[in-house]
């Protein structure tokens, strides 16, 4: 398998769901750099699962074990190498899923990928569980990130069709950000934030799942971050992005609103700001040009699916029998994935703007 990403910060991800722990290794980040290890816990508590009524009940404290790479708390070019313990598995729950694959989940193609040898345990390697150490890494990287004047921060736009309000593409501040990440379901509007607990509850009450659209930004990248062609940033993004499992669409400024523009709606147009900046008025672009940093807010938009395991019977295959079936999945489950994947997008992004900072460099 693969789970590797990156060209100068370079992160490698391990374990699965139910094996004895998960974890990174975080190669080629910049040497002297003090890593707060509290302010990463608070991090990845904020994706941490069992803590709410929207949640799966499987409680994990995900206490980061750094065990390499830190140096009186400063990264000293050592690889960094994170580790937390799988403390909560409840393996027999996925008993009959070896033979009877979850529709929508990686049970059909991980069996006849890894012929039966890959470890289904709550998903194995597949699981959403796996973000908690691209939380951590991307705990790190957003660090290093502030030093330089970067800050990232996302909200929930929307789940099913309850919308909140967009960020602002062209004035959003640093303040705001911090205030929306703040809050323990991030919405700008908080009203609309209580439509969407309302919403995932009533999904969960059926047995059913929703799912919902991620908006995260960055603001304060200089101009020129990104390389040409597959190493553009919405090349880099998107490639760390679709890594969050259960992500099926991704969207960079305007993004599929594009096609439906004229040029002379779209295009954004320059400007000389009182301190000699140049700016753009709209952020049609959502900060990439040419796959490069333009200085304006760098924005997001990422669609995540319903949660497939849900308990309302669905056909399936019994592999073993060869035969058709059907299956209700019981078990813990996310009702919906959105909420606690704010801060993994909000990581991926870290991730993927340090390595392209650190070749821009
Ligand atoms: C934070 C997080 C939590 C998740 N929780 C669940 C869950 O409880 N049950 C489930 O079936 N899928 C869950 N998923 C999604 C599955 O892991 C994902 O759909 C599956 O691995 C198949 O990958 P794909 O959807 O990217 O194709 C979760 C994903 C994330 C990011
Ligand atoms: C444990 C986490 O989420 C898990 C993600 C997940 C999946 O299929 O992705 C399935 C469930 O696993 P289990 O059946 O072992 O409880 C979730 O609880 C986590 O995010 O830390």
């Amino acid at each position: 398998m693969s789970s590797s990403f990156g060209d100068r910060v370079k992160i490698s991800i391990f374990g699965q769901s139910h094996s004895e722990a998960i974890g990174v290794v975080i190669d080629g980040l910049p040497v002297g750099e003090e890593i707060d290890l509290e302010a990463a816990q608070r991090f990845l508590d904020r994706r941490a699962p069992g803590k709410n009524a929207y949640s799966t009940p499987r409680k994990e404290g995900d206490q980061v074990r750094v065990v390499s790479g830190l140096f009186d708390s400063k990264t000293c070019g050592a690889p960094i190498c994170a580790m937390i313990e799988n403390t909560n598995t409840r393996s027999k729950d996925y008993a009959q899923l070896k033979d009877m694959p979850r529709p929508g989940h990686a049970d059909f193609t991980a069996e006849i990928k890894y012929h039966g040898f890959q470890d289904y345990r709550g998903g194995g390697h597949f699981s959403g569980r796996l973000t908690a150490p691209l939380c951590f890494a991307g705990a790190v990287c957003l660090q290093i990130l502030e030093r330089r004047g970067i800050s990232i921060g996302a909200h929930i736009l929307s789940i099913h069709e309850q919308k909140d309000k967009s960020f602002d593409a062209v004035y959003i501040t640093k303040e705001e950000l911090a205030e929306v990440v703040s809050k323990e379901f991030p919405t700008i509007e908080d009203g609309a934030g209580e439509e969407m607990k309302a919403i995932i509850q009533k999904a969960r009450e059926e047995g059913d799942s929703v799912g919902g659209v991620i908006e995260c930004v960055a603001i304060g990248l200089p101009v020129g971050i990104g390389e040409p062609m597959f190493d553009g940033l919405e090349s880099k993004l998107s490639s760390i992005v679709f890594a969050i499992p259960a992500v099926k669409g991704i969207e960079f400024g305007e993004g599929f609103g594009v096609a439906t523009l004229f040029g002379s709606q779209n295009n954004d147009l320059f400007y000389i700001e009182e301190t000699g900046k140049i700016k753009t008025k709209t952020n049609h672009h959502g900060g990439s040009l040419g796959g490069i940093s333009s200085g304006m807010p760098l924005v997001i938009r990422t669609a995540f699916k319903p949660t497939p395991s849900i308990s309302k019977n669905q056909a399936t295959v019994s592999l073993e029998k060869g035969k058709n079936t059907t299956l209700s999945v019981t078990g813990r489950h996310d009702p919906c994935i959105v909420p606690r994947a704010v801060p993994c997008v909000e990581a991926a992004m870290a991730i993927a703007l340090l390595d392209l900072y650190e070749l821009f460099q």
